[in-house]
């Protein structure tokens, strides 16, 4: 077994203000003065885990559990705290679509500075484009500027350009939703053709139906820990009777 993904000892902590201040001029003030004070929140804490190259690997649990800190770790997209992400293998961040877009710039010119955030390079971006501008459906769309666009064109942009290269790593956030149903069902059938044809897959979902239909091994992460790693359906039944226990 080959592994893809290997987390060791990720911690997270946010520094969250504990004062109010009323303006930026007090903040300022406080700050030179060092009165400015910070409550410390532990969102992840020393998780350990690897997935192995193929797997499609789910992560549940409640509400603030973490998931979303972890796979933004995992996708670069944070530091952590303490510990370390080793990733074998392209990634492709299925999670805040357009994170780097410009509301000023049009589609096309998006598509070029998302890719290029991608790691993509120029020539790459310009032989795909014709693919991303088909897969969006986005037809004219693409020549007007972001801030005209709907949500959902946003997110239709984000995935087109974030699976145009077949990555050896897809990280997915279920919360994300992808454009009407018509564009779910057809980026579902992308997911499924990556996973058929042996993309690692780190996937977050609150629907433990889907979680047991794609995923062999879960994790359930409780309040920032592990709580229990295992087969799929043991796992969602331990998390789904712990749910109702509350
Ligand atoms: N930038 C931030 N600054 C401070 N606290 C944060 C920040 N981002 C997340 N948190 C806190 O960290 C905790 C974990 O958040 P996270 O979004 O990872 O949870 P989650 O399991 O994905 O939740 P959900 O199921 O609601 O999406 C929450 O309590 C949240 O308030």
């Amino acid at each position: 077994m080959t592994i893809s993904i290997d987390v060791k000892n990720v911690s997270m902590k946010y520094r969250l203000n504990s004062e109010k201040v009323d303006s930026l001029k007090q903040y300022f003030v406080k700050r030179s003065k060092k009165e400015i004070k910070y409550k410390e929140f532990i969102a992840l804490s020393d998780i350990n885990f690897s997935v192995q190259r193929g797997e499609v690997f789910g992560i549940i649990g409640m509400n603030g559990a973490g998931k979303s800190t972890l796979l933004k770790i995992i996708a670069g997209i944070i530091k952590p705290s303490e510990g370390n992400v080793y990733r074998y293998g392209s990634v492709a961040p299925l999670i805040e679509l357009g994170g780097g877009f410009n509301g000023e710039l049009t589609g096309i010119e998006n598509i070029y500075l998302n890719g290029l955030l991608l790691g993509h390079s120029r020539k790459l971006i310009s032989s795909k484009l014709e693919e991303i501008s088909s897969f969006s459906e986005l037809g004219e769309f693409l020549h007007v500027p972001l801030k005209n666009y709907s949500s959902g064109m946003k997110a239709r942009l984000g995935f087109s350009i974030a699976t145009v290269v077949e990555p050896d790593i897809l990280i997915v956030d279920e919360a994300l939703s992808v454009g009407d149903i018509q564009f779910k069902t057809k980026s579902e059938r992308k997911i499924m053709n990556m996973i058929d044809s042996g993309t690692t897959v780190l996937f977050v979902s609150h629907s433990l139906e889907q979680v047991q239909k794609l995923c062999k091994r879960v994790m359930w992460l409780d309040k920032g820990r592990i709580q229990e790693i295992g087969l799929s359906a043991e796992v969602c039944k331990n998390f789904k009777n712990a749910k109702s226990i509350k």
